[in-house]
């Protein structure tokens, strides 16, 4: 024998409650939806009828009870036992069960959401052509429709709730009124709480010229606090959307998931819905109207489907096209929003040929001749030269443009993936990276002669720093006035940063520390000492072996500040003891 189900209602309703709705305030949103809905329906077979929502909070009814009215369609006593009573059964569904376009609701729950706040639910209906009914619905699921004691004197529908003992506070006049503003502010009927209008100002990106660039302004920052650096139109009618994209004037932590405010048909859905835009594009917030995306059960989110990514495609393409144009009519103003929101763009030059084109054209990199776009650069210099790293380019950087060699600081996030990318949008485009170890060869090696009577001092001078694993060299180079460089490669610095780890771990950790530092010679840094230096020229003329073993030392913890080099504990012990035993060495040569 076929059975029915059994539905117990407070446990549908803890389940609502509890895991599908925030906060029990989207009461008010369903019972304002289930009003438009019926207005919609009304007006579709007479576009003349009123449509008109009241609420009347508790101060006004008297007894406690919220009353909403509306000049909807109305319900059959039939369409009360169908509808009312059955729950998931919707009048929004067509023959096959799939949403009815013109309506907001469709799952048939929403007026469940009213036993968040109610004990008791009462509809009193009258459809065209037919009698008032009154329906009574209680929380523990008891329900009875009775003829009313006295007709409505219009088509329309009366929904009273009476509330739960410790809910009354949602039914107040104050938060009825917010809700209301909130959900139904932008809606195309007559909504009222007593006789205030809630409705009527129309969407707000609605016109034309100065009054509407004005008005969006203030919205902005009543809406999100900050006044826009510039407002975008937003329109894809394949979603029925319409809205603007309010640019931020301040930089925003791509990380941080900007929200966006999303009206479906008029009325509230999210006020900090993701996904709107794609990623890259967290420099904008945005408030849109759609009647074709589709909400999740919630309503508190849009449902991830095709439609929801051709949009998000679409409305990138618009804030995209909105920054070339930015680039054609306004540089002043792009140079502007790139000091910003750089990193959002880098981050979309990363997939997008035509916004690399437009960080090349635009934003200035640091040189070592000064800041300069690349595009500049490459009119210059041909080669972009790159360092990866911005350590790197304080190590080479003068020394480099002294040898006549501009490089490119490379090494802020986004810029060396931007680079290599280069030659994909711009075919002729010649790209190098250069390592602080690859400027030595542009060094001038000593005299064979000069050479070999210097090995007694290179000697000295390798005794000097031997211990903190680094190669001395002599060569000539520019600047003169430079008398020496540390120059680490990629494995050098990583096997630096083991050694200064394995100084700080136990025995079992030193181990394996140990057998994954194991380099090469050519691998170890090179404390490059410059032969075109008058001074570093007497030192290595130097008799007094204490004397070159300080200068050497003080040469060295120079080279490593001047390269911004991390100090591990070693080499600020040496500075320190090189510093003093000179100091010492000088006073001692005045007595
Ligand atoms: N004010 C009203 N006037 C006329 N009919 C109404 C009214 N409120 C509710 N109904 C009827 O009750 C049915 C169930 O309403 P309910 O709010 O539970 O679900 P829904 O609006 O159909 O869908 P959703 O769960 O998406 O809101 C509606 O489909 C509608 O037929």
């Amino acid at each position: 024998m076929d059975r029915t189900f059994q539905v117990d209602l407070r446990g549908v309703v803890d389940l609502l409650s509890h895991h599908l709705y925030a906060s029990p305030r989207v009461y008010v949103r369903e019972l304002l939806q289930n009003a438009v809905d019926a207005i919609t329906a009304r007006r579709s077979a007479d576009p003349d009828a009123p449509a008109r929502v009241r609420f009347e909070p508790p101060d006004l009814t008297g007894d406690g009870t919220l009353r909403v009215s509306d000049t909807g369609v109305g319900l059959t006593e039939a369409q009360v036992h169908q509808f009312l009573a059955t729950i998931g059964r919707s009048s929004k569904r067509d023959d096959f069960g799939f949403a009815r376009h013109d309506f907001l609701g469709q799952f048939g729950i929403g007026l469940l959401s009213c036993f968040l706040v109610a004990d008791e639910i009462r509809v009193l209906t009258r459809a065209e052509g037919s009698p008032t009914v009154l329906w009574r619905g209680f929380a523990d699921g008891r329900y009875s429709v009775v003829p009313a004691d006295t007709e409505r004197s219009e088509v329309g529908t009366t929904v009273t709730l009476v509330p739960r003992r410790d809910a009354e506070q949602w039914l107040l006049r104050r938060t009825v009124v917010e809700l209301v503003e909130l959900y139904g502010s932008l809606l195309p009927v007559t909504v009222e709480v007593d006789d205030l209008p809630v409705t009527g100002a129309g969407l707000p990106w609605q016109g034309t010229g100065e009054a509407r660039r004005q008005r969006l302004g203030s919205y902005c920052q009543e809406l999100f606090g900050f006044v826009p650096f510039d407002v975008v139109d937003l329109s894809v009618p394949a979603a029925g959307l319409t809205g603007v994209a309010f640019v931020l004037p301040m930089p925003a932590n791509p990380a941080a998931r900007a929200g966006h405010r999303v009206y479906l048909k008029r009325m509230l859905l999210a006020e900090g819905a993701e996904g709107v835009l794609p990623d890259w594009a967290f420099f904008a917030r945005c408030v849109i109207d759609t009647t074709e995306l589709r909400p999740t059960a919630s309503r508190e989110a849009l449902y991830e489907d095709q439609l929801l990514d051709d949009t998000r495609e679409a409305l990138g393409d618009q804030l995209r096209g909105w920054l070339m144009r930015l680039a054609g009519r306004d540089s002043r103003r792009l140079l502007e929003f790139l000091d910003i929101h750089h990193l959002g763009v880098k981050a979309l030059a990363l997939h997008d040929d035509e916004m690399l084109r437009l960080v090349e054209r635009w934003w200035p990199m640091e040189t070592n001749n000064g800041r300069m776009t690349l595009a500049d650069f490459r009119a210059q210099h041909g080669l972009v030269r790159y360092t990866a790293q911005v350590d790197e380019f304080r190590q080479i950087g003068a020394v480099a443009a002294a040898q006549g060699m501009p490089v490119v600081n490379a090494g802020y996030t986004y810029d060396t993936q931007l680079i290599e990318r280069l030659p994909v949008v711009e075919p002729g485009a010649l790209i190098e990276r250069v390592e602080p170890s690859d400027l030595s060869t542009h060094f001038d090696a000593l005299e064979p002669a000069v050479e070999l009577a210097k090995r007694p001092f290179l000697a000295r001078a390798q005794r000097a720093v031997d211990r903190l694993g680094c190669e001395v060299v002599l060569r000539s180079y520019d600047p003169a006035a430079m008398p020496a460089m540390y120059l680490a490669n990629r494995s050098a610095a990583f096997a630096a940063e083991l050694r200064a780890t394995r100084e700080r771990v136990d025995e079992v950790w030193a181990d394996v520390l140990d057998a994954l530092a194991r380099t090469d010679d050519q691998d170890r840094p090179q404390l490059v000492l410059n032969y075109r230096n008058p001074l570093v020229r007497r030192i290595t003329e130097l008799a007094d072996d204490d004397l070159v073993r300080l200068s050497v030392e003080g040469l060295y913890g120079q080279a490593l500040l001047l390269g911004h080099h991390p100090l591990r504990p070693a080499d600020a012990a040496l500075l320190n003891s090189s510093f003093l035993g000179l100091l010492n060495k000088a006073v001692a040569h005045e007595d």
